[in-house]
């Protein structure tokens, strides 16, 4: 039964509880955004306070020392950059957006299944917003997010109609994750082929979010600001664009604009850096606030693969450039602990940060 808007309880039931999903309240009949989805101000995403990205992506068909510096350059400004010619095959991209897309069109009972309350494997989680609990307005989004453990336990668990493109998607990326994790701790000081650099990287997390279509964009956002908590995040986004990077002081941008838009570009992935890779290199490299802007032309799909360390990693920053920098800006802790506590707040921007900063 259709929710009564004005009614948040009503609508959480439906969204939440019932997992009909934002898809569900907006294939329902919307012409204005309900309370629950209307954000305080500072929070929404300002599009008259934004610029495009204008960084050309970087083409990763020849790795040599150039392109390395670019890496590197990008990495310790904004923190985003694209790239093409990243070994993850076109096709693939193209049948990954479909199968998005058909996801999200099932009837609610095959996604319903994976709810965290009766999924089948702890692994697989299909639902709305970001922790829609502890948030004070929700988000404009579904997903389902799958933590990979082995291609038994994937094929087994897994939605069906599209485990096979996922694993596919996975198994090419984790080439490319690796390839740029290499480079840009190498640059700090580490070797090329430290064993640390897959404890680094050992848990890989993909999703497939949806935004659907929104009667007033300038009032929801799709995911709130945020940082992403892992290593390295690879992104797949469709031409609908709405990913925006928030521009801070340090890094190097003008200060004319609040917000940098990521545009989507043909056959290039988005690489973030996330919150880990901040933490080692003592700063240098930047994770960045993001968000997404909903539209109200288009629904939008995006595949995100978040890599990220082991639960049990030790992370600080690295000695080599501690050494260097004659300070440790973040103290030692493990991964699994810093992981808890972000799942205990909701999105909080940068303060995520603040668990590990000395000083
Ligand atoms: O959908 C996007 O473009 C970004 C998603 C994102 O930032 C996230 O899931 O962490
Ligand atoms: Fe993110």
């Amino acid at each position: 039964m259709a929710p009564n808007l004005d009614d948040a309880n009503s609508v959480f039931e439906f969204v939440v509880k019932q997992g009909n999903g934002i898809k569900g309240l907006v294939d329902s009949g919307l012409s204005k955004v309900p309370g629950v989805y209307v954000q305080p101000p500072n929070e929404r995403i300002d599009k008259e306070n934004a610029i495009k990205l204008e960084l050309p992506p970087i083409d990763l068909s020849k790795l040599d020392d150039e392109v390395g510096e670019q890496i590197v350059r990008a990495a310790e400004t904004l923190g985003f950059f694209q790239v093409i010619n990243h070994g993850v095959p076109l096709h693939l991209l193209e049948s990954l957006k479909d199968t998005a897309h058909k996801f999200f069109s099932l009837p609610l009972e095959r996604k319903a299944v994976y709810l965290p309350p009766v999924t089948p494997s702890p692994t697989v989680k299909y639902g709305t917003s970001y922790l829609p609990e502890k948030e004070k307005a929700l988000g404009w989004k579904d997903y389902i997010l799958m933590q990979y453990t082995d291609d038994d336990e994937a094929l087994r668990y897994w939605p069906q109609e599209i485990r096979e493109v996922l694993l596919e998607y996975l198994r090419s990326s984790i080439v490319l994750v690796k390839k740029l994790v290499q480079i840009l701790l190498e640059n700090l000081g580490a070797k090329r082929d430290d064993p640390m650099i897959d404890v680094l990287i050992g848990t890989k997390t993909v999703a497939m979010i949806f935004y659907p279509t929104c009667p007033n964009p300038d009032v929801t956002v799709g995911i709130g600001r945020h940082s992403d908590i892992g290593m390295l995040t690879v992104l797949l986004q469709d031409d609908v664009g709405g990913l925006y990077v928030k521009i801070e002081e340090a890094m190097d941008y003008e200060k004319k604009a609040e917000w940098i838009e990521i545009p989507p570009v043909p056959g290039a992935l988005v690489i973030n850096v996330a919150d880990m890779l901040q933490v080692l290199s003592n700063g240098k490299y930047r994770s960045a606030e993001h968000a997404v802007r909903n539209t109200n032309t288009n629904s939008r799909v995006s595949v995100p693969i978040f890599t990220m360390p082991l639960e049990t990693a030790k992370m600080a920053p690295l000695p080599q450039v501690v050494e260097k920098d004659g300070i440790a800006r973040y103290k030692e802790f493990m991964f699994g602990d810093y992981m808890n506590n972000i799942y205990e707040n909701a999105l909080d921007g940068k303060r995520l940060l603040n668990f590990a900063k000395i000083g």
